[in-house]
């Protein structure tokens, strides 16, 4: 195979991973596809928990934001007791510190969000009131500018865990990403997925990524096979947006590109979290400047008064 002609093929590989089942789904998951690209090669998970499982009583854009989920990974990767971590895009930080790479983005799952009540079948049902449960700044700011009448309130923990608050009935529904109860075997729970005009995805929702030292070239061409152009395209556009616009910190931002006919499209907003202001922009642009076209989305966005939303986050 081309990908590790100039490399000997791996006999061992660790996966750094966080702990959630979710996480262990997504390495198990890429554990298999090693193990079936390169027959003989030990494929290990090394479990651990991060800062961002740890603290579960506060809305994460309030202690640091999504950086808490890869730190304890990254660290597993400097001391080279793991040579890849797996993580669910949407969570990986858009600037990664210098010795660490993302060469690998595997082909995504379903980047919808869903709604998930066991009272209603969609959020036009809802009565006025009722209550909407939901951990991002993102899905708010949606819900607030579309349906004014609905009480949002925020929802942690893993994806059990939210799933557990809905059915003891502090929430009449609750959003999640599809993505994660499809991957779980609980897409039974999803009473409709919201189409992206009603809620765009986060940058890189529903696809995972796999990050190892930068100098690790070795690891990288192994990697080769696993990568998804298209949704690498994707994802790069997206996270172009968010890392333009919103440095680290957690803002009612969304980015969402999408194939078409060989082209990237890809559409992007900016919101106050009470949905009270909202700027959006969309543009269609050439695959292999995926960087910049989510640079250019990110331009139209100020144009439209995104700096004067952001200033009013702080
Ligand atoms: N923020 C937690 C998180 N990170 C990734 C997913 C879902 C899977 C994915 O987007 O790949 C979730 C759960 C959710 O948002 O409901």
């Amino acid at each position: 195979m081309s990908a590790t002609s100039d490399f000997p093929a791996p006999e061992r590989i660790v996966i750094a991973t966080r702990e959630s089942r979710l996480a262990l789904w997504q390495a198990e998951h890429v554990k298999a596809r090693l193990e079936a690209l390169y027959p003989g090669c030990r494929v290990e998970l090394l479990g651990m928990t991060t800062r961002g499982d740890q603290i579960l009583d506060r809305p994460l854009a309030k202690v640091g934001g999504k950086g808490l989920f890869v730190k304890e990974l990254e660290a597993a990767l400097l001391e080279e007791r793991a040579d890849i971590a797996v993580h669910s895009m949407k969570d990986v930080p858009m600037q990664l510190a210098e010795p660490f790479a993302l060469p690998c983005i595997s082909a995504r799952e379903v980047p919808l969000d869903a709604f998930v009540s066991p009272r209603y079948a969609s959020l036009a049902d809802m009565p006025p009131g009722t209550v909407v449960g939901t951990s991002s700044l993102r899905r708010e700011s949606q819900l607030h500018a579309q349906f004014p009448f609905l009480a949002v309130t925020s929802l942690r923990g893993n994806l059990d865990t939210r799933l557990r608050k809905l059915d003891e009935g502090q929430y009449d529904a609750i959003i999640l990403a599809a993505a994660g109860l499809r991957r779980l075997g609980l897409a039974d729970r999803i009473r409709a997925e919201l189409p992206s005009e009603v809620s765009l995805p986060a940058a890189g929702q529903g696809a995972l990524g796999i990050e190892c030292l930068a100098k690790r070239t070795d690891i990288a061409a192994w990697l080769a096979p696993l990568n998804d152009a298209d949704t690498s395209a994707c994802v790069r556009a997206e996270r172009a947006v968010s890392r333009a616009l919103a440095g680290s910190c957690e803002v009612p931002l969304g980015a969402y590109a999408e194939m078409r006919a060989g082209r990237l499209w890809l559409r992007g907003f900016v919101a106050l979290p009470d949905g009270s202001r909202m700027v959006r922009a969309e543009r269609e642009g050439d695959a292999a400047d995926a960087e910049g076209l989510g640079l250019a989305l990110a331009d139209d966005l100020r144009a439209q008064g995104a700096e004067d939303i952001l200033a009013r986050l702080g």
